[in-house]
């Protein structure tokens, strides 16, 4: 079978999912990372009304000459605004954040001034306007703030809720079930038998998946013994929208995971033109989708973070833009063979004026220590050979996902 690039694997799966539709009404605080059901328009000013952005003194900038000595009319405090009209060559005391009085358009900060016991002499002449917040200088009525498909982050949800919103309608919260399989796997807590390494896969996709705002349904480590992957199969395909297995998709003869979901299923394997991460399978079992991800530690999470990450997100109903890419020169030289795209696990930083990377520990597909060091890929194209010291590379910064 030919090797798919990795672009047209993912561009296949996109043009098969569809959005989820079921919307729901969730509190700010339930709504971090959650994806907008509609377009989020304010229906309110803000800020409300003019106000101090300084503790000070609030006056007419026409009076305010420097060295005059301008009488105090009374006081404005946040939450507690001046009442009545400020009379002529006076000014009023203010807060930050309280209301500009009426007929006042400038504030001088206190440390400008010099406080007597007959009002404030001005040090000097301030500029019309200086420290006053407009009306609707942040938001105008009607603005759109946030369009449908936005996921929301800390900040937006703080935009939504100084536009006054407790509530906010998003998109039902996908539900993503996961298991790992083989008999040489153990659970972390266990002690570890002869020839047994512990179960990471499971504890990685559901790390990435939590990131990801997804609901997870852990079905658990699961024996190379065909009956107990066919009940979990099931129970996938009954109660969740997609399930994500690791391991048992390649061509060996405890692979029971491709040959039941190709029986139970409609199920595309494809040897993707990537390293880490060839064997890769995706497919339908009635409504749920399913990404059947290399065994090897490493491929488990890049294809998770490269191939699956866009499909999931299109599913939440999510408009992603493009995942950061930049190039940055390799200060050592880099191996690699043609014929698949290399993700490499690199570390970049500025320095001398540039952005440089190398690649960081073990480059096996089996050895996430390397992996844990690292801050990005260097993103090898699928033609291109060894890489030489001082050849500019394409990084993809780690994104939300794995950092
Ligand atoms: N003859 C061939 N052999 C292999 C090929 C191939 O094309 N022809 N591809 C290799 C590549 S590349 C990969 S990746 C693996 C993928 O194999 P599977 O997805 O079937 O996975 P397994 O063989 O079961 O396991 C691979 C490796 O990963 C370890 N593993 C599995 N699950 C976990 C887990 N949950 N946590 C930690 N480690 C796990 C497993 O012990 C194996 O070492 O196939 C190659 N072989
Ligand atoms: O997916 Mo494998 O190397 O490409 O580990």
């Amino acid at each position: 079978m030919s090797m798919m690039p990795v672009q047209d694997a993912i561009d296949a799966m996109l043009s098969q999912v569809m959005p989820l539709h079921a919307t729901e009404a969730v509190g700010l605080t339930q709504a971090l990372d959650r994806v907008l059901a509609q377009d989020v328009r304010a229906e309110i000013t803000v800020p409300a009304f003019d106000n101090s952005a300084m503790d000070g003194y609030a006056l007419r900038s026409a009076e305010a000459t420097a060295d005059r000595l301008l009488p105090l009319a009374g006081t404005a405090l946040a939450g507690h605004a001046f009442e009545g009209v400020t009379p002529a060559g006076h000014c009023v005391r203010i807060t930050t954040g309280a209301v500009l009085p009426e007929g006042l358009d400038t504030v001088v900060m206190q440390e400008q001034v010099q406080q007597t016991e007959a009002g404030i002499r001005l040090l000097h002449a301030p500029k019309t306007g200086e420290h006053v917040r407009r009306a609707g200088e942040d938001i105008a009525p009607g603005q759109l703030l946030l369009a449908k498909g936005h996921r929301l982050s800390a900040v937006d949800i703080g935009l939504l809720a100084s536009i006054g919103l407790a509530e906010i309608a998003v998109l039902r919260r996908l539900k993503v079930a996961v298991f790992s399989t083989g008999d040489e796997l153990v659970a972390p807590g266990q002690s570890l038998p002869a020839g047994h390494l512990y179960d990471s896969n499971r504890y990685v996709l559901q790390a990435m998946l939590q990131r990801l705002g997804v609901a997870v349904l852990d079905l658990g480590l699961l024996p190379d013994k065909p009956e107990a992957i066919r009940q979990a199969i099931l129970r996938a395909s009954d109660e969740a929208d997609v399930l994500i297995t690791s391991a048992g998709v390649s061509v060996g003869e405890a692979d029971y995971t491709r040959q039941l979901l190709s029986e139970l299923g409609d199920i595309g394997f494809w040897k993707v033109a990537m390293k880490p991460g060839k064997p890769f399978a995706f497919g339908s079992l009635g409504s749920c989708w399913f990404f059947g991800l290399p065994g090897n530690p490493v491929a488990t999470a890049a294809t998770m973070d490269l191939l699956v990450q866009p499909v999931l997100r299109r599913l939440a109903g999510e408009k992603r833009p493009q995942p950061e890419s930049l190039q940055a020169i390799a200060t050592e030289p880099l191996k690699k063979s043609p014929g698949r795209a290399d993700f490499q696990r690199g570390y970049y930083q500025q320095q001398n004026g540039q952005l440089q990377v190398q690649a960081v520990g073990k480059q096996s597909s089996a050895v996430l220590s390397g992996a844990a060091k690292a801050n990005c890929y260097i993103a090898l194209e699928q033609e291109r050979g060894q890489v030489a010291a001082g050849e500019s590379v394409q990084i993809l910064p780690f994104y939300q996902l794995l950092r």
